[in-house]
């Protein structure tokens, strides 16, 4: 993709003060750092983060992206993520409920697995279009691999706080075990005559532990808790954005944040240009229940003999993904069968294609059990 000038983010608009976390001090073991990341992560969940070591990386995945969605959409269609509950390849504009009312999502992805950019040439899960593969090798595992050192490093540091021992953590995200973990292209055309609140990637939190995402233009909004609405997250240049996924709330009891977030139109004058984001998402492995690890850690059992239960998920990591991406489809939004009492004694069944909000509600993850929303 050419460098492309687009205007400055807008000075007034809602905006959320993220903490800037430096890596390289996270790294170093820097003690107030650390400090300042665990406020991050315990009271919005949500961080910029710099001194990552992937900037250099970014521009060449943008460019694997627009190179995709430049194919003809029936060859993006060979790829289709499909209905099955599977979030791995190209998902199309509109695929995606982004409210319980059923309205179709706006965007565009390409969502590459882990496992597939680590066995290359050999596929873990599926294939992908040819402009993917042409920059798997050069491009795409090289991101993968660098976005695996930062979220595993920066779970590993809040697996310490958390009172956990060593590896616990580690062990339910290992490298050669099988995953939801992904790395995903965003691409959002311009919006015409769109309202500033029409989302066009619906209020989520993230599936699974962690997310490191890059953004040009503004459009990520989030709600923090007890605010007054949706505030934009303002990119900034070098700076990756980190969010904690509902699998570290669900581990640490809740005392780790997975806060809601969505994707509206680029503020003011940034709306007439396509938006691009680009994320890396670490999932646990397949085999992971969801669960507090109370056992292991004394303060996460403190934290949840407060709300017994509360984020007892019960499922695998596998499970909990795949219900929320199926259930996201608009294809599989339920058909509900009404009855219909015509005259005195004809029971007449009819399919009237009444799609029912409860598919998208099965598609949520903790946002339910937040109290603050
Ligand atoms: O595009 C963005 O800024 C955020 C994307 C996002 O939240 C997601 O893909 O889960
Ligand atoms: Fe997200």
């Amino acid at each position: 993709m050419p460098a492309i000038s687009f205007p400055e983010f807008p000075d007034d608009v809602p905006t959320v003060p993220l903490l800037v976390i430096d890596f390289a001090l996270i790294k170093a073991g820097d003690k107030p750092e650390v400090d300042r990341l665990w406020k991050a992560a315990t009271e919005l969940g949500f961080w910029y983060l710099k001194n990552h070591g992937a900037e250099g990386l970014t521009d060449a995945m943008f460019d694997m992206g627009a190179e995709t969605m430049e194919l003809p959409l029936d060859e993006k269609m060979k790829f289709e993520q499909g209905d099955g509950g599977r979030s791995f390849g190209y998902k199309y504009a509109g695929a995606n409920a982004i409210d319980e009312t059923g309205t179709k999502d706006a965007v565009e992805f390409i969502n590459v697995s882990k496992d597939d950019a680590l066995a290359w040439p050999e596929s873990a899960h599926r294939t992908y279009p040819s402009t993917v593969n042409a920059r798997m090798e050069s491009t795409i595992t090289p991101f993968v691999e660098k976005s695996l050192e930062v979220n595993n490093t920066l779970l590993r540091v809040l697996s310490e706080r958390l009172g956990l021992p060593d590896g616990a953590i580690g062990a339910r995200h290992l490298r050669e075990k099988y995953s939801g973990s992904e790395t995903r292209v965003i691409k959002s055309p311009p919006q015409p005559e769109i309202s500033p609140d029409k989302a066009t990637l619906g209020a989520h939190t993230d599936f699974g532990s962690f997310s490191f995402l890059h953004n040009r233009l503004g459009g990520l909004q989030v709600l923090p808790p007890g605010s007054d609405g949706w505030k934009y997250v303002k990119p900034i240049p070098g700076h990756a954005i980190c969010n904690i996924g509902d699998a570290m709330a669900i581990f640490s009891g809740g005392i780790l944040r997975s806060n809601l977030h969505r994707v509206v139109a680029p503020p003011k004058a940034q709306k007439a240009f396509t938006r691009w984001s680009l994320v890396f998402f670490t999932r646990p492995n397949d085999d992971t229940l969801l669960e507090p690890l109370a056992s292991e850690s004394a303060m996460i059992k403190e934290a949840v003999d407060k709300v017994p239960g509360k984020y007892d998920a019960g499922v695998t990591s596998k499970e909990w993904f795949a219900r929320r991406i199926k259930n996201q489809r608009v294809a599989n939004r339920t058909v509900r069968t009404h009855f219909l009492l015509l005259g005195l004694s004809h029971l007449i069944a009819s399919n009237i294609a009444l799609k029912g909000p409860e598919t998208w509600r099965a598609s949520r993850g903790t946002e339910h059990q937040v109290d603050a929303y």
